[in-house]
């Protein structure tokens, strides 16, 4: 809704890259303001970077935690993407379907939440023993 207000209600196809770019950054800033976990996720993935730095981790384990940061923060806008498309169709009514589309979207955010934090335990705890 706040994208096509912007863009004078546009609903035609993009017509070139960067207004396509514009609407993709729209999206993520939209998931930014709405979505509380979202917010935690930036938190904890800067800290995740500053401690990375701090233990001058190797390209390999870079790459981990790149892939763990990114996994996440993707799964979070995938789920915004289903809870507001559920909204829409479910017109904010109650439906058993709606209800196994959230939770199950909601799922995915989780299940992506433990790899990553099974990963990061696999890179920082030894590094915290030490
Ligand atoms: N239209 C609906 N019909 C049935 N159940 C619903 C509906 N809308 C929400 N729910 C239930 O309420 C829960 C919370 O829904 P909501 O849209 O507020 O998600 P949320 O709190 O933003 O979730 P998350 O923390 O995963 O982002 C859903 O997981 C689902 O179980």
């Amino acid at each position: 809704m706040t994208m096509a207000l912007k863009d004078k209600k546009q609903i035609q196809k993009n017509r070139h890259f960067f207004q396509s770019l514009r609407h993709a950054i729209d999206g993520i800033l939209h998931v930014l303001k709405v979505e509380r976990n979202f917010k935690i996720d930036i938190f904890v993935s800067i800290i995740v970077i500053l401690i990375s730095f701090y233990y001058q981790i190797s390209s390999a384990e870079w790459l981990w935690v790149v892939f763990s940061i990114f996994s996440v923060i993707i799964a979070e806008v995938a789920n915004t993407s289903i809870e507001t498309v559920v909204d829409l169709a479910a017109d904010f009514k109650y439906h058993d379907y709606a209800k196994y589309a959230k939770d199950t979207a909601a799922g995915f955010v989780v299940l992506t939440a433990m790899m990553a934090v099974i990963i990061g335990a696999i890179i920082f705890i030894p590094k915290f023993i030490n």
